[in-house]
């Protein structure tokens, strides 16, 4: 089984011009595990990506797969699988042709080509040219170019654009079994939505910057404003949060109180004499987190 690296970025920039694409980025991914790269458009994933794959040189910065600079990767190919850009392959030639000339080139065994189309679920369309391809086809065909070495680590640009729902479902599946097999899997999104049932970790840039970083569940804060709070005396209730200066607004399910704070609430009713019916924090959905983070303005 191949073994996963672990990916080191450590205090990344890049300027182009005057635009600072990625600001002292730093962060490193785990083995084993699916990590969601995450940021609005703009954000600086793709630069991020390409400066780890030595196709860009950083300003400033190092970034390395088991503190080795993929130019200084012995194979790069069984080491590493990289799928950027979906749209790259030539429209004349065949997926099975396309992948030949890279086996032959990483001195690979030519049976590998039928076995990552298969992989992928392109066996089927392995004679027809790329030009007649969906962008979902394309971008399977990217991961399959990825797997060619069976590398132990996977960096992947927005794997999941272009596929349709049974391709998403798939893509998510295959993201948990690479890691599973104990594979470093890094894949990009703008859609937190987008990744969010395939991965373990998150790291979130914006501006070129890191915003947060953590397993999933990290995201699930408990900084909601709100506390859904109701009884049946409404009126009663009401009265009471005026009193205590607690603004709220008459929501589906019951009061919607300006406070993180049940107790509080719990507090204040029990002390006015009011009972209470339903009292809970509104959960913020990791949606809303993501959003809250990289500054909810952006085009996601
Ligand atoms: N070759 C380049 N020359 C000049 N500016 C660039 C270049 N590549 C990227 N940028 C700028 O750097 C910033 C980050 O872009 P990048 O493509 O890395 O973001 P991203 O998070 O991958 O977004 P997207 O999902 O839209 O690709 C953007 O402001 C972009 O315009």
């Amino acid at each position: 089984m191949p073994a996963g690296a672990v990916i080191e970025f450590h205090n990344i920039s890049k300027r182009f011009g005057g635009v600072a694409a990625v600001n002292d980025l730093s962060f490193t991914v785990e083995p084993g595990r699916v990590t969601g790269f995450l940021g609005p458009n703009g954000a600086g994933k793709t630069t991020s990506l390409r400066i780890l794959l030595g196709l860009v040189a950083a300003s400033s910065g190092t970034a390395t797969f088991g503190g080795v600079r993929y130019r200084d990767l012995p194979h790069p190919l069984a080491m590493v699988g990289a799928a950027l850009e979906a749209a790259s392959f030539h429209p004349g030639r065949s997926a099975r042709d396309h992948l030949a000339v890279y086996t032959i080139a990483a001195g690979l065994p030519r049976t590998r080509v039928l076995e990552v189309l298969t992989q992928v679920g392109l066996a089927a369309h392995a004679a027809q040219r790329v030009g007649g391809y969906s962008l979902g086809m394309r971008q399977r065909l990217g991961l399959a170019y990825a797997l060619l070495g069976d590398p132990g680590v996977l960096v992947l640009d927005e794997p999941i654009n272009g596929l349709d729902p049974e391709g998403i479902r798939w893509i998510r599946g295959f993201l948990r079994d690479m890691a599973a097999e104990g594979r470093t899997v890094l894949v990009s999104s703008h859609l937190l939505s987008e990744v969010q049932q395939s991965v373990d970790d998150v790291v979130i840039i914006a501006r070129g910057q890191l915003v947060h970083l953590g397993p999933l569940s990290s995201l699930d804060t408990d900084a909601a404003p709100q506390t859904i709070v109701d009884s049946p005396d409404r009126d009663a209730l009401a009265a009471a949060l005026t009193a205590a200066g607690i603004t709220f607004s008459i929501g589906r399910t019951g009061l919607l109180a300006a406070t993180p704070d049940p107790g509080l609430l719990g507090h204040l009713a029990f002390t006015a004499g009011v009972e209470l019916s339903v009292l809970h924090r509104q959960k913020a959905g990791l949606e809303d987190s993501f959003l809250a983070l990289v500054g909810g303005g952006h085009s996601l």
